[in-house]
């Protein structure tokens, strides 16, 4: 049967990336977005926003909402301190499939925590389910029409503390227009726009980061 995208996206990073190197993980799967076939990963332009935001933030506890092959998931993973949790959110199985290998290939299994199914069923759950009290950073990914809802039920199930990080990517493309507008409206949340490119594009995209005040 023919190959799919992402597992050709991971055929690219086990013969390309040095087992236990997040960098030669995300240069392999750049490489092969670039010169091979495109993917929507946040990409390398876009990622050094996410690295230096990651930095900035210096989270102990992540959830990323979208997982897709997982190359946010390993940029962010490889700049964790030691003992944060990454928990990452991906609904489509076979996508969630080839996550879970580039992750292990890059060696961050231990900072990682995938989860399969659809983040408004999961969002209510992860309390409980995974002893969270509130993430220091929510990277959303997924589909560009639940950013805005998930963004309340995270609100709502009281995952968020003051000075909590969401950073948002396509915010122009695909787009996010219901999301962008609720974050930089409401008194609770201070945002910023990060312009940037749609990943291996000259097409304009952005990230918005936006602080939670509490
Ligand atoms: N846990 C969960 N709960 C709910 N839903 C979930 C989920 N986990 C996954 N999903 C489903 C959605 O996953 C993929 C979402 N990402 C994108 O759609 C995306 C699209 C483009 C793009 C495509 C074509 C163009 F022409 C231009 C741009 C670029 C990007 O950077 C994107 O991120
Ligand atoms: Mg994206």
């Amino acid at each position: 049967t023919q190959s799919t995208r992402p597992q050709r996206l991971l055929s690219a990073v086990q013969k390309n990336a040095t087992r236990g190197d997040p960098r030669s993980v995300v240069k392999a799967i750049d490489h092969f977005c670039r010169h091979k076939e495109w993917a929507m990963n946040v990409g390398d332009e876009k990622g050094c926003i996410l690295d230096s935001v990651v930095t900035e933030v210096n989270p102990h506890t992540v959830l990323e909402l979208g997982t897709y092959c997982g190359y946010s998931t390993v940029r962010i993973a490889s700049l964790l301190p030691p003992h944060a949790k990454l928990i990452t959110l991906e609904f489509n199985p076979d996508y969630a499939a080839v996550a879970r290998q580039v992750i292990a290939w890059a060696g961050l299994e231990e900072k990682v925590q995938l989860v399969e199914g659809a983040s408004s069923d999961w969002i209510p759950k992860l309390k409980e389910q995974f002893g969270i009290q509130t993430f220091d950073l929510v990277f959303l990914d997924h589909w560009k029409d639940r950013y805005l809802p998930d963004t309340k039920l995270i609100e709502e199930f009281g995952l968020l503390r003051k000075g909590s990080v969401l950073l948002a990517d396509n915010v122009i493309c695909p787009g996010t227009p219901d999301y962008l507008e609720y974050v930089r409206s409401s008194p609770q949340y201070k945002s910023q726009y990060f312009k940037s490119h749609l990943e291996y594009t000259k097409v304009e995209d952005g990230l918005e980061k936006s602080v939670f005040l509490g």
